[in-house]
């Protein structure tokens, strides 16, 4: 059996058993050597004889499954969002997508809601400024007593809700595929988008990416918000239109955002490059200790389950 590895933090130490585990499995167990995610020709250049690939958030096209080894029976993400793995060509070729959900849902809650409160209070600004000499006391604005829209309810939009509650937020969300218990049980509000984007002071999203998600925060949607509110996206980047937040932002609509996610990842040219209020993090939602090893466990643990044909509750494409 040969391995291919790819995530960056999958060789931390918070790792160590798993990578034990892939190599008494595997006969080879390969790992990037690039320190970032791959392109589509460095997957290929990569593949040759693997069987099991454990995949960070590469660019996994339709091309790369379609020109895989057949040796190649396995993709397990180390993460939540499939989005970039074309899950119907793999589904074609017969090869098992599998998923780690929920392994990194309170880090990426976390990061949200350190986000809503660097905005709140231009953090990175004000660092900025006393690291230069400067002493600007300027005024920023409080969590309590504003509202939070949520969109997408699921693993990390529920942890988010909580917290934001303790913090004496009014919390409203949208998600097509509501958890209406949770809603209920926590006293929150839930409706369409637009319900939720009207009254957003904070908007932070949780959706996948996908052709339904695509641009749903457009200038349309930014227009219905009310003024000076600020946005969150741990998600990803295209689930915003970048063009339109850019030009809210100058218009001085949104007071600030706050960026985990981007259209283009590692961002080298975007819009909202120039802005100070815009806080931009490298996809880093999943990094902590705690997350990096929850993911790696299962995402090395799905790899052996789909070659060793044991049941495998992770698999998106049974
Ligand atoms: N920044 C980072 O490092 C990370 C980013 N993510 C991103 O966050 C997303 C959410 O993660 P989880 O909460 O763990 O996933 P989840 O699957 O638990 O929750 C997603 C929620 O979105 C809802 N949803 C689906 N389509 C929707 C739509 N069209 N409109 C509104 N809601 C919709 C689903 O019903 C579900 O409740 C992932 O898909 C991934 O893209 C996840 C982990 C790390
Ligand atoms: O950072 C990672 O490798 C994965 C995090 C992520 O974006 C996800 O879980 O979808």
């Amino acid at each position: 059996m040969k391995i291919l590895v790819t995530p960056t933090s999958f060789g931390k130490p918070e790792n160590a058993k798993s990578r034990e585990l892939l190599e008494s499995f595997a006969d080879e167990v390969v790992y990037n050597d690039l320190g970032r995610p791959l392109q589509p020709e460095e997957i290929l250049e990569r593949l040759d004889g693997v069987d099991g690939y454990l995949a960070g958030v590469d660019y996994i096209t339709a091309e790369v499954i379609e020109k895989a080894p057949a040796s190649l029976k396995v993709i397990s993400r180390y993460g939540a969002g499939v989005d970039r793995v074309d899950i119907p060509a793999a589904t074609k070729k017969g090869i098992k997508v599998t998923f780690t959900p929920g392994t990194n849902s309170i880090a990426v809650c976390e990061l949200a809601f350190s986000l809503m409160l660097a905005s709140a209070r231009s953090i990175p600004r004000l660092n900025d400024a006393v690291h230069k000499g400067e002493w600007p006391r300027n005024q920023g604005i409080e969590l309590y007593g504003k509202t939070l829209g949520i969109v997408g309810l699921g693993h990390i939009g529920k942890n988010l809700a909580l917290r934001a509650q303790a913090f004496g937020m009014k919390v409203v969300a949208y998600d097509p595929y509501l958890d209406e218990s949770f809603v209920k049980e926590n006293g929150m509000e839930a409706g369409d988008l637009e319900f939720v984007v009207k009254q957003a002071n904070f908007l932070s999203l949780h959706v996948p990416f996908t052709p339904e998600t695509k641009h749903m925060i457009d200038a349309e949607m930014i227009a219905k918000m009310p003024d000076r509110a600020v946005i969150i996206n741990t998600a990803r980047g295209g689930i915003i239109d970048e063009e339109a937040l850019a030009a809210a932002l100058e218009s001085g609509k949104i007071a600030a955002a706050a960026l985990d996610a981007f259209e283009q990842e590692p961002v080298v040219d975007s819009p909202l490059l120039k802005f100070d209020n815009v806080i931009m993090t490298p996809h880093t939602g999943a990094h902590t200790s705690e997350a990096v090893k929850a993911m790696g466990a299962l995402a090395a643990q799905n790899v052996i389950d789909v070659l060793t044909g044991k049941e495998c509750k992770y698999i998106l494409n049974k």
